[in-house]
């Protein structure tokens, strides 16, 4: 038995469509499912934990939604041990990416109920889970600017989620005003003054695709740190077409760190996001929980090759 869960407004309403097309291609496939309609952040955990509670031949727990969603439903899923897919339906759709989950439905649905799955580490800040990355000071100050704009539900409505937060940057860029930050990094203090940005990364991508943490990968049981820090508008500017493609790593006003839990005190507060869903303006202490997701994903195909192996669910990477 599948569990469906769904958020008929992630995407801009992408989530309703996709669930949709997604049950015509259920029965057409004759797979066994239950539909959950979650309404809010706050309350999907419980839901899932209640629906998951009523049997126990989940096969998995089958996400419609964006990344925001599937952050709402990892402590249930961490609980109850039910694996993740993933029908991508949101703006930014990191968690896709990071697990090499296709965009399209159809074809997402197929590598779903093929079952093959991978471990995941977690990202544990205060007790909140996070999958795709912790981000916080400029990156996290865009994500409150993008979801409480009309901008993102147009760039939604035209099918276009990541110019949400190409303006985003563009619009928090005139405003926001870079200050001292301490990163402790598996008991070692660095300080950088004029930091723009911290990221505690996960997986390689947030934001629709910007690969901040290109080298992260999800079950290796460490976290990737990127800090921007000591640069200009324009300078920052400038950085951005990079990080598309993950080339910003190199230059001189980025470090990047990696270890096993990460502290970040801004000495001004400044916002924090986890899986884009905002964690407040406290300091950070965010560390990694190896192994404690299981998710559907098509790298376990090709993990299972590497290693020789049936691939039912391996450890990913
Ligand atoms: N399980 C849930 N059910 C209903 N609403 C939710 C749930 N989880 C989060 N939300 C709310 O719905 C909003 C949109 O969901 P989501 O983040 O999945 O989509 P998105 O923002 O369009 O995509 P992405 O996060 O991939 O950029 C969230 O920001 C949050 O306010």
């Amino acid at each position: 038995m599948y569990l469906f869960i769904i958020n008929s407004r992630s995407g801009g309403g992408a989530g309703l469509r996709t669930w949709h097309t997604i049950q015509a291609l259920l029965e057409k496939r004759a797979a066994a499912y239950e539909a959950l309609l979650t309404h809010s952040a706050d309350s999907a955990e419980s839901q899932v934990l209640q629906t998951l509670a009523r049997r126990e031949d989940w096969r998995a727990a089958i996400v419609v939604g964006g990344d925001g969603t599937i952050h709402s439903v990892l402590g249930a899923l961490r609980r109850s041990g039910v694996p993740l897919g993933v029908i991508p339906a949101g703006s930014g759709n990191d968690t896709a990416r990071g697990f090499s989950i296709p965009l399209a439905p159809e074809a997402a649905l197929d590598h779903a109920l093929q079952e093959r799955c991978i471990e995941a580490d977690l990202l544990n800040a205060a007790g909140v889970l996070t999958l795709t990355a912790v981000a916080s000071g400029f990156d996290a100050q865009v994500a409150v600017n993008v979801n409480a704009s009309r901008y993102k539900r147009l760039c939604n409505a035209i099918g276009a989620g990541r110019l949400a937060y190409i303006i985003g940057v563009l619009h928090t860029l005139m405003t926001f005003k870079p200050c001292r930050v301490s990163v402790t990094c598996d008991g070692k203090e660095q300080a950088y003054a004029q930091a723009w940005l911290v990221s505690v990364c996960n997986l390689p991508s947030y934001g629709g695709g910007l690969l901040i943490c290109p080298q992260a990968e999800s079950g290796d049981g460490l976290l990737d740190v990127c800090v921007v820090h000591g640069v200009s508008r324009g300078q920052l500017l400038r950085l951005f077409p990079t990080v598309v493609k993950g080339r910003h790593t190199k230059l001189p006003y980025v470090t990047m760190l990696r270890g096993r839990s990460v502290a970040v005190h801004f000495a001004q507060p400044r916002h924090a996001i986890g899986d884009g869903e905002a964690l407040g303006t406290a300091p950070l202490a965010v560390a990694c929980e190896p192994g404690a997701l299981r998710v559907l994903s098509p790298l376990a195909a090709a993990s299972a090759v590497a290693a020789g192996a049936a691939g039912s669910c391996l450890t990913g990477g």
